[in-house]
């Protein structure tokens, strides 16, 4: 498709220019606000399979000019939604020097140093990502709100690598490690709501599950640029503003 930023004259505010979406309902992320939210005791705990990954394998660790992604094996997957999410990828959204907080989801307004977003798709209805990206019911993506804080290990199993993709399009193999590790401890404490993908062409297909927050330690220059280019623009700031929440309800699975 058509290129997109996070600012300029391809920023956030001109992406439903090429891409319509952008600029209709169930958009994400949203502004988590307390009024919002309406406890819903039947939000059972966030139920994963196979996302301890043995050093064995390889993983994709790839600068694709909007983010840092890892891809994931298809045996990792959510198992308690009603349908089985079965695991794509997953990548950050974090701030810049200049404005150190990062994250899309923000909760009474408060933003976060960074975001980890692990991205699935409804393997029940659909063979793959790209026939799911655009259903209602094609994508259910797993959040994390990241604060700076005591170093976690489980981000340094691909940290140490980033050096290895610091341009547009670059890609290094990681081993495998416990994905579980980036979660946080508790699966059963979340924000639930219907909302977008958070990127052009930013289709209303995704369930959303915010956990709480997280600590974090993650620091390292990469460019949204290729490495030939003479003048390397730096990748970050790379975060959606949150979006008119209209009629939609935040559901929690806990008690404030
Ligand atoms: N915040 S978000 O909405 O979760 C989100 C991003 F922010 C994000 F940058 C990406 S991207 O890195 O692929 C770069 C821009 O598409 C994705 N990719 C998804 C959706 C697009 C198609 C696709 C195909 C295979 C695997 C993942 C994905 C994304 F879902
Ligand atoms: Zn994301």
């Amino acid at each position: 498709g058509a290129k997109w930023t996070y600012n300029g004259p391809e920023g956030e505010h001109h992406w439903s220019k090429h891409y319509p979406y952008c600029g209709g309902a169930f958009q994400s992320p949203i502004d988590i606000k307390s009024e919002l939210l309406r406890f819903d005791p039947t939000l059972r705990p966030i139920e994963i399979q196979n996302y301890n990954l043995s050093p064995n394998e390889q993983l994709t660790l790839g600068n694709n000019g909007h983010s840092v992604q890892i891809s994931l094996p298809s045996k990792m997957h959510i198992s308690s939604l009603p349908h089985r999410y079965t695991a794509a990828q997953l990548h950050f959204h974090w701030g810049s020097s200049g404005r150190p907080s990062g994250s899309e989801h923000t909760v009474n307004s408060k933003q976060y140093a960074a975001e980890m977003h692990v991205v699935h798709f409804n393997s029940d209805k659909y063979p793959n990502m790209s026939m799911a990206v655009d259903k209602s019911d094609g994508l259910a993506v797993l959040g994390v709100l990241i604060e700076v804080g005591e170093f976690n290990p489980a981000f340094e199993q691909f940290l140490m690598f980033i050096n290895g993709i610091k341009y547009r399009d670059q890609r290094v193999q990681v081993p495998g490690f416990n994905i579980r590790a980036l979660l946080p401890a508790r699966l059963d404490e979340y924000y639930r709501y219907d909302g977008s993908l958070t990127t052009p062409p930013c289709y209303p297909s995704v369930l959303w599950t915010i956990f709480r927050n997280h600590f974090l330690d993650m620091a390292t220059a990469l460019y949204s640029s290729h490495a030939q280019e003479s003048s390397p623009v730096p990748l970050n700031g790379n975060f959606r503003k949150p979006q008119l929440v209209d009629s939609r309800v935040v559901l929690v699975s806990f008690k404030e």
